[in-house]
């Protein structure tokens, strides 16, 4: 397919925006093949299938935060003892100490391979994955991350790139296939057409193994639903719905059983096949995981202690003096040993030295048994990130929005979608799924009608005698709290929402004001329609309903009291 045939820029022979390229790849896949090579009619086009391929590579990554230092009650004298776990950094601020949470991680992720990063809990596992996908401040991480040896963009990062979380927020009501289909209708640009989403999420369900889950609902503690696996596998394909180039997860089979966290790696290791770069966090894999990873980095207090593939492992810890017994599990075993270490006085010191000598002498190693791979590596003419990206797309990866500026980092659009699209999309959601769940929308109703009732008792046949106004105040400022409060009820499901709402717009979407009003507005739905069952059950038993305009007053009471209340709480948790 000719690639001219869609743009002019590129007819006159102008490097293509990732915007062009996304359209020729929307026109170019079919609903039945939904990765194939297009004929770009552009230098890229030529490359072969990793010919170049992706190499995230991080170098001494640092990271430490400042914690406030404990109010010790016992003066020393009487035998307090100072915290260990704190390493104090020489801070200039007598009232904090810098706790260390990275220190000096380096490290390479290759397109098709998967990486682990391994280690105990509170060893920094997530904050090393925190830190490549670019989720901490700026500021307080030390050291460098590379894409192609380019540096990333946090905007560039955040199309190219996905992060799956440890916990599965879905909604509990839709099948497999109508959860990632809304995934789709929010993910994927308006101008790819339904069909074509409805093709990716046919093609993503088959690479899930969710096949035979399809039309199953999601399920909760009250509806039975799809498997702890399949669930796991679900927020997984809601990530990476635009086929990222770059994929984070943050220990992705943990409350898994071995069958059902063996599937998700191979999944992953699927995904990285299909020209990603996968790296996760993972606790004690087994056997046959550990069979699927190709880089693991093992950390202990922030630090590594190792890093390389899976078969050195062996070869390090018996030349460590610490030879891997033949029947043991190999993770296990590293893992132990390293808990053991850092009881001992000296911690694990010695073998962060060790592996740091042991890696110089792998580099060394390689290099003289090949001195052409450094000749090769300069010489060779490498490929610019922005090329990469677009040879990627070429072959069907990242199905993202679609801008028009030239330069590939300043044409990269935050979100897929208008702020429009987004609502529809959410609140369709929202109502398909309260819609499935009739009984809690029912007790809710039954609820608000009731308290309606009891408040209405209390102002019974007001005349219109002074006293009869004030009392007339008085019922508004009630009906008012009493909504509110009535609206309070909904929080943990309005947040729930928030935390999905948040997580599909990326990361720091929360910061914009535009989406915490808009976050207001999704819940809306349910709770409008209750809070005017309240109001006209109210109405109906005060007998204050005589006039229109006294309709409208208690109608817009109730709209900008549920607005007020609901806006407040988003913005407090956004801060
Ligand atoms: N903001 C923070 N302030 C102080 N300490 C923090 C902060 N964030 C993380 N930590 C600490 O940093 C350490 C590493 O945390 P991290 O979540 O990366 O560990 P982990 O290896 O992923 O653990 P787990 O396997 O239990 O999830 C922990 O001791 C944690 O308590």
């Amino acid at each position: 397919m000719e690639l001219k045939e869609y743009s002019p820029r590129i007819r006159r022979g102008i490097n293509p925006t990732l915007g062009e390229l996304l359209k020729c790849v929307e026109d170019a896949q079919s609903p039945d093949h939904d990765h194939h090579i297009l004929e770009l009619g552009f230098p890229c086009s030529s490359v072969p299938r990793s010919s170049y391929p992706f190499v995230l590579s991080f170098t001494n990554l640092t990271y430490s935060v400042k914690v406030g230092r404990k109010v010790n009650l016992i003066p020393s004298c009487f035998g307090a003892k100072s915290t260990t776990a704190e390493v104090k950094l020489g801070s200039s601020n007598a009232n904090t100490n810098t706790k260390v949470l990275l220190n000096g991680i380096s490290g390479e992720a290759r397109e098709g391979e998967l990486m682990a990063v391994l280690g105990a809990s509170g060893s920094g596992k997530s904050t090393l994955i925190d830190a490549l996908a670019d989720r901490i401040a700026k500021e307080s991480l030390k050291g460098s991350i590379t894409l192609n040896g380019e540096a990333l963009d946090s905007r560039l990062l955040k199309v190219i790139s996905a992060y799956v979380m440890q916990d599965d927020l879905l909604f509990p009501m839709l099948t497999v296939e109508e959860t990632l289909m809304f995934s789709a209708e929010f993910r994927l640009p308006r101008s790819l057409s339904k069909s074509k989403k409805k093709a990716r999420v046919q093609a993503l369900i088959d690479q899930l193994g969710l096949r035979n889950a399809a039309t199953t609902v999601i399920g909760d503690e009250g509806h039975r639903g799809v498997s702890g696996g399949e669930r796991r596998r679900v927020s997984i394909g809601i990530d990476i719905i635009h086929d990222p180039i770059v994929l984070f997860l943050d220990e992705p089979t943990s409350g898994l059983d071995s069958t059902s966290a063996f599937m998700v790696v191979k999944v992953l290791q699927r995904i990285a096949q299909s020209g990603s770069i996968v790296v996760m966090s993972i606790h004690q894999p087994s056997y046959r995981i550990l069979s699927l990873l190709d880089r693991l980095i093992f950390l202990s207090h922030g630090q590594t202690v190792y890093g390389g593939s899976p078969a050195n492992l062996p070869v390090f810890f018996r030349e460590f003096g610490h030879p891997i017994p033949e029947t043991e599990n190999r993770t296990e075993f590293a893992l132990d040993l390293i808990r053991e270490l850092e009881e001992t006085p000296g911690g694990t010191k010695s073998l962060v030295e060790f592996n740091k000598s042991w890696q110089l002498n792998k580099n060394q190693q390689r290099q003289n048994a090949d001195p052409n791979s450094l000749i090769n590596s300069i010489t060779r003419p490498k490929l610019s990130l922005k090329d990469a990206i677009s040879a990627s797309i070429s072959r069907g990866k990242l199905v993202s929005g679609a801008p028009n500026d030239p330069s590939l980092s300043s044409s990269v659009p935050t979100f897929a979608n208008p702020f429009w699209i987004e609502i529809a999309v959410i609140s369709k959601r929202s109502l398909t799924n309260s819609r499935r769940m009739p009984e809690l929308f029912g007790i809710r109703l039954g609820a608000v009608l009731v308290t309606g009732l009891i408040l209405a008792t209390m102002f019974w046949k007001l005349d219109n005698s002074p006293k009869g106004v004030q009392e007339r105040l008085g019922f508004f400022a009630f009906a008012m709290s009493t909504t509110f409060y009535t609206c309070a009820e909904a929080i943990p499901i309005f947040l729930q929402e928030r935390y999905i709402f948040m997580r599909e717009t990326a990361y720091n979407a929360y910061r914009r004001s535009s989406y915490v009003l808009a976050h207001s507005l999704i819940s809306i739905p349910s709770l409008l329609f209750l809070s005017l069952a309240f109001a006209a059950t109210t109405f109906w038993a005060v007998g204050l309903a005589g006039g229109v305009h006294g309709f409208l007053f208690f109608f817009f009471t109730i709209c900008s009291a549920f607005w007020a209340g609901s806006s407040f709480v988003t913005s407090f948790r956004a801060l």
